[in-house]
This record gives structure tokens, sequence and C-alpha cells, in this order.
């Protein structure tokens, strides 16, 4: 093919629509209906989306002006309107012009300018009064300062709706517990904001013990809260108020804000924290008094778009899970117990096989985890599904259940294919995780006779995997992509298995839809039946993963996210800090914290991650050389080495693994009581899977992150975008302590 026309392919391929249609076609067709070409078709249904979204624009401001008639033949009359605020000097109503650009904020996304006409006023900079709420170094005048109002106003709105709106009740539940001020905290953005709830927070955490056994870390807590935040710069970090708006986390303070201002008036001052706020509060700016109560709209639009049917979804499930918290809390649960990865449900009340329920038992499961209660059942009717939630909650059960049954179903059925079909692939990015994921299979499949399970991972002799392929009749298979593809592409006859294939599994979705696995994936996709259940987990989904994940899931798919949206990622119970200590010190800063802890804890077991294969090797030297417990694991390994360390580690106890991130993901040694991180991690996802290996099951555990001081803006990174967890930047210069010369710490949560 020319080269133009393959980039032309790819582009096309990476357009949702049209991919499908591709798809559907088998390869591309060349011509569209109505003789369009790929271009025409395309520019045909972005033309109808645009006219479809100012349709509905026009809807929402003819049913506003009809209010606005109502409303002033009501007051012509004498009458007061039902939608008018019975005190006006409370809630002033805003000008009409004004409601407009609140209510044109609904459409507020990438490129919701285009929706705006003359008619609707030009754009305008915002007044005095609102540039001086939203904030100091913008260019009065500047689009993007009217931007940032919007979205203030807009920001403003949803709180306001959070009170009314059933729906968005659950969006806010965190704000309206002891954990607001963890929220609010979290993140350079809320210095300049919070430090009297910064001190409280250390002192909640000093006085609930949270923070006792952080060794050297914690000795230096106290001292931290005497120290400034500009110390690090973190408030000149924000530059303008830009900064901040895109600052994912300085939503939640906007929100917090807002919902403090409407709940607790007396306490305005002490949130807004200064210089910021002069003259309007933000109640007059963006709640819906704001809007002059015009805003009486309870229900939502209807979305339009894919991902907003599934945020809806995700909502239902979000209100299933709290309303499970509170019933939970309602009977007597406190926090403590809350924080259990356990639901009320059993297994036997979810229409398994009995047989399967069996199995559970034997291997001590009773009840289920809240992510297997919330998944199950829609993965048990044939659905597709996205699944967040967070490490070492039992998203592998959660996922192997339902596969097992599609198997049954599959083999009860009267259809006798002539090659036996393999009916579940399940993916997944490590040989360790395949072999853990089959050796769970194999658990739950006890007392079922006649379900083979098999694992496909690269380290092993590929004639063996043909051969027991060729041999006996697998209906699971556990693979990791390159060596699945090996066998697709050698022609083994494994692509005709595969026609069977009910369901597809991607565990750790997010990786392996990540660059580095996408292609091969994609290849495998292409050899499946489209008829499939897919369903894909992880405890991190970024946005991009989600839009991607469309290339494996129908369009009708659930997104189940036990997490919660705007919540902390990372497990409550891991205690989390940090250490920025210059390079050539890391080797004795990593021995002198094993060292404390073997002492702190006598059933030790720790995971110590470094970057590379190299270093990791390096590092297991090292300690061995200082006669410690140690062992290494890393892609320099062979497969045998590599399976006999991790079998070791799973079942020991007083013992240390260094490790490369072939351990990262996934992983399920039970009882790890420290993770340390050597170096800066990958990204945000990395971090919260490195740590999530202790900590499991709602257990206690802790994890050191060991930076270098040019590694350090990394700490923004992950207070910014993932609420990994609370981060109290307060840090100590330890020079005092010699061992750690210039060396920094502080606390993650
Ligand atoms: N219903 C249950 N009852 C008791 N224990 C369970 C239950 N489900 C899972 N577990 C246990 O929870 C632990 C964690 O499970 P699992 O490895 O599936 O977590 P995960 O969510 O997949 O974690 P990760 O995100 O790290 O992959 C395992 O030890 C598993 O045996």
């Amino acid at each position: 093919m020319y080269p133009s026309l393959l980039r032309r392919s790819k582009y096309l391929s990476e357009q949702p629509r049209t991919r499908i249609f591709i798809r559907l076609m088998g390869g591309g067709p060349r011509t569209f209906p109505g003789g369009l070409n790929q271009w025409q078709w395309k520019r045909l249904h972005e033309k109808k989306a645009k006219e479809k979204e100012q349709r509905l624009l026009d809807q929402e401001k003819q049913f506003f002006q009809a209010r606005m008639r109502s409303q002033i033949r009501s007051s012509l009359a004498g009458q007061s309107h039902p939608n008018l605020n019975p005190d006006p000097k409370k809630y002033n109503p805003v000008s009409p012009k004004e409601y407009l650009k609140a209510l044109a904020d609904r459409f507020m996304k990438d490129g919701a300018e285009d929706l705006w006409s003359e008619n609707d006023g030009s754009l305008k900079p915002p007044s005095d009064e609102q540039t001086a709420f939203v904030g100091t170094n913008q260019q009065p005048g500047s689009i993007n300062s009217l931007l940032d109002l919007r979205k203030l106003i807009s920001e403003g709105r949803k709180v306001s709706q959070n009170r009314n709106n059933g729906f968005n009740y659950v969006k806010s539940r965190d704000y309206s517990t002891h954990r607001d001020l963890d929220f609010v905290s979290r993140g350079d953005f809320a210095k300049p904001l919070a430090r009297r709830q910064t001190k409280f927070r250390i002192n909640e955490s000093s006085s609930s013990g949270d923070c006792e056994d952080h060794g050297f870390v914690n000795d230096n807590v106290e001292n931290f809260v005497g120290n400034s935040w500009d110390e690090r710069g973190g408030v000149s970090n924000l530059r303008n108020v830009s900064d901040f708006m895109k600052n994912r986390g300085s939503e939640t303070v906007k929100q917090s804000r807002f919902r403090r201002n409407e709940s607790d008036d007396d306490d305005d001052d002490d949130l807004e924290g200064g210089g910021d706020r002069r003259g309007r509060s933000a109640k007059d700016i963006g709640s819906r008094a704001a809007l002059g109560e015009y805003d009486m709209k309870k229900t939502r639009r209807v979305p339009l778009k894919e991902l907003e049917k599934n945020d809806f979804a995700n909502e239902v499930e979000l209100i299933r899970y709290e309303l499970g918290r509170k019933k939970f809390a309602g009977n007597g649960g406190n926090m403590e117990e809350e924080d259990s990865i356990l639901s009320e449900k059993r297994f036997d009340e979810c229409g398994l096989s009995p047989l399967t329920v069996k199995a559970l038992i034997a291997a001590g499961y009773v009840q289920m985890t809240r992510v297997q209660e919330a998944t199950l059942s829609v993965c048990l009717e044939g659905k597709d599904a996205i699944v967040k939630a967070k490490t070492g909650t039992g998203k592998s059960a959660a996922f192997l259940l339902p596969a097992i049954e599609a198997v049954l179903k599959a083999t009860s059925s009267n259809d006798k294919p002539q090659v036996p079909p393999i009916y579940v692939l399940i993916l997944c990015p490590t040989r360790e995780l395949a072999s853990q994921i089959a050796a769970e299979a194999n658990a739950m499949l006890k007392y079922h006779d006649g379900i083979g399970v098999l694992t496909l991972v690269g380290g092993t002799r590929f004639k063996d995997d043909q051969r027991r392929l060729e041999s006996d009749p697998y209906q699971i298979i556990v693979a990791t992509p390159g060596r699945l593809l090996d066998h697709i592409e050698n022609k083994g006859g494994l692509s005709v298995h595969l026609m069977g294939l009910k369901v597809l599994i991607l565990d750790e979705a997010d990786h392996l839809l990540d660059l580095g696995f996408r292609k091969d994936v994609e290849k495998i996709l292409d050899c499946l039946p489209r008829q499939r259940q897919s369903l894909l987990f992880s405890a991190t989904i970024p946005k991009e993963v989600r839009r991607i994940s469309q290339l494996v899931l129908k369009r009708e798919h659930a997104f189940i996210n036990t997490v919660g949206v705007g919540c902390v990622e990372t497990p409550a119970k891991i205690k989390q800090s940090f250490l920025v200590s210059p390079q050539k010190l890391h080797f004795q800063v990593v021995h002198h914290l094993l060292k404390e802890h073997i002492q702190q804890a006598p059933d030790y077991k720790v995971i110590v991650f470094c970057t590379t294969g190299m270093v990791t090797s390096l590092m297991y030297q090292l300690l061995r050389e200082m006669k410690m417990n140690v062992r290494e694991m890393h892609s320099r390994k062979p497969q045998l080495y590599r399976t006999r360390i991790s079998n070791e580690f799973r079942e020991s106890k007083c013992l240390i693994l260094v490790t490369s991130d072939v351990s990262a993901r996934g992983m399920n040694y039970p009882d790890v009581t420290l993770v340390i991180q050597v170096g800066i991690p990958y990204d945000r996802e990395h971090y919260i899977h490195r740590l999530g290996r202790t900590g499991r099951e709602g257990k206690d555990g802790k994890g050191i992150l060991l930076l270098a001081p040019w590694e350090e803006y990394f700490l923004n990174d992950i207070i910014r975008d993932c609420n990994c967890g609370l981060m109290l930047t307060r840090k100590k210069d330890l020079n005092s302590e010699k061992k750690y010369a210039r060396g920094i710490c502080g606390i993650l949560n």
C-alpha cells in the first residue's frame, strides 16, 4: 500500500465510528453510503453531531425564555413566581445574559465556544468583581480568564446541584466526612488555602496514631507543622489561575469551598484563607443562587455521547456502592470496619454454580468483596464491562467467576463443535501474573471436571505449549500478549480454537492498552470473534484508556468504579511517606530503612522496587553483601528462576524481594509489610500498583518512596493527578540527622 494510504487508513482506524464501520465491512470500504468517500463521510457525521448540540442549546434557550416570560407575567400580576427566590436580598437574580452564559457552560467542552452566537452577547471580559474572585494573575479580558470564569460557574452549579440532585449526592459524599480535610489539603494547590487545615490534619493523624510507625520519617512530623508551605515554593508554583484550574485537584478545592459556603457560612474565611477572595462570595458567583434561582431544572439533559452514558452508569454504580456503605454504617459499622474490602453479600446468593461455591468456600471465600458484588451481576448477564477497583480487593475472582460460568454454560449447550473451542481468554501483562491467575482459576474449578486452564507465557518452550494444546482440550487460556500472538501467527491452529471464544478478559487493562502492548493486543483482537463478552479490569483507568477501551468493548458497556470519583486511589490503610536524598546515598538509605523495619516488624516481608533490571541486580548484590535475607526478580533472570523466587516469596516471611516492575502489577504476595520504591516510578499508575503490593485485602501496610532531589517533581505529579493519598508536603532538612545529608522527608497520607 502507498504510504499516504497507510497514513490515512491509520488515521481512520483511530476514528471510532469509521473504525467500527471498517471492522464490520472486514478490511475497510473504499466508498460509503451515498457514494461518499471516507473524508466526506467523516465530515458528515461531525456536522450532524454539531447540529445536534446546537439544537439542544436552542431548546434550552427557548425553555429559558419561556420561563422568563412567565416570570415577568407573574411579577406584573403582583404574584411571586414559584421559581423566584423568596429572599431577593439574599439571592440576587443575575441578568439573562449571565444566565445564558452559565447555561452554555453545560456544553462546556472542547470547542464549545463555537456554540456561541452573536445573539448571546460578545465574549466580554469578566467584571472586576469576578476577576477578583477567580484569581489574581489573569490578564483582564483574556479569553482564558473568561473561560475559567465559565468553568468556575459551572463548577459552582454542579455543587449546588449536588444538594438538589440525588445522583450527584454520591459525588460529594467525601466532603461531608472528616476526610474533607484530607481531600482539601491534598496537593500544592491547597497550600494557600488551608494552613489551618493541614495543622488540623497533622494533629488528627498523630492523635489517631496514623503517623506513629513511620520511624525517622515520623519523628519529624511535628516539626513540619511549623514550616511554611512557601518553603517548597508551592504557592509560587501556581503561576496563574489557569494553572490552578487545570489542576484536577483544584476542582476539589473549589467544590469543597462552595460546599462549605453553602453549609456553614461561619467557616468561609477559614477555608478561603486570604487574598484571593474579595467582595463577592462563592455563593454569589457559583451556586444555584447565583443563577437567581431561575435554574430549577432538576433533571439533566439526556447525555449525548457514549462516554456520558457510561458516566451515568458509573453514577448508578456509585449510588449502589454508597447505599451499601450507608447501610453498613447504619448497622453499626464504624470507619475502621468500613475500610474492609468485604461486602455483606455471600457467594451462594448470586446464582453461581453450587460446585463453584463449594470450591470458593474451600478456598476461604464466603462473602464477596465489594468489587465482586458490584461486578458479578453485570458480568453474569453477559454484558461488557470496564471495572476499576483498588489494589488487593479481589478483582481476579471478580472476572474469573463469570468466566467460569460462561464456560459451564457453553459446555452444557447442545452444540458440539468439531474443534474443541477456547471459551475464555485472559490476557495479562506478566508471566508471573498469568501463573497466579491460572492457579486461582484452578482453585475455583476444583470440583468441576473436564475444564482445563492453560497458561501461554514467554520464557517457556513454545513446542511444549503446542504439545499441550494438541493433547488436551483447554477451555480457559491465560496468556501474555506476546506469546499468544506467537501462537496465533504460527498457524498452530490456535486461531481456530479461538473462534468459539465467549469471554475476553484484560487484567491490568490500562497497561495492556498502553503503547507497549497495544499493537499486540490489537492484532489479537483481530483474530477473535466479535460476538463475545469483553471485561476490562484494573486499579487505574486513566481517561485515555477509557477512550481506547472502545477498541475492545461493545458500545453498550458498563463502567463500574468502586473507587469513587475523585476519591483516593490507594488503599486507605497504607501509610505512605517519601524521602528525598542524594542518589549516591540511596543504597545506605534503603539499608537503614530495612534494618529499622526489621526491628519493628519481626514478621517482615518487604518488596524493594528499583527502576531497571540492572539497578535491581546491583541493589540485590549490595544487600546480600550486607547479610540481609534477600532475593531478586527482574526480566534478566530466566523464567524458571523467576517462578521459583515468586513462589518462595509468596510462601515465606522474613524475606526481602528486590525487583523491577515485573512484580509491580497484580502480584498477590500475602502480608507484605513494606514497599520501598527506589527512584522515580514510570508514572502515577506505576506508583499506585507498586504500592498496592502491600495493604492488600484491607490489611495495614507501609510505603516509602525514595527520590533523588531532581526527581522531587514527581511528588507534585502524584499529588496533582492521582489523589494517591493526602499529601502533606511538609518537609524537613535532615542535616541534623547526619545519616541522610540534605535529605528531605514527609508523609504522603
Ligand atoms: N471474596 C473474598 N474473600 C476473601 N478473600 C478474597 C476474596 N476475594 C479475593 N480475596 C483475596 O484478596 C486478595 C487480593 O485479591 P486479588 O489478587 O484478586 O486483588 P486485585 O484486586 O486483583 O489486586 P491487584 O489490583 O493488585 O491486581 C487475594 O489474596 C485473594 O485471595
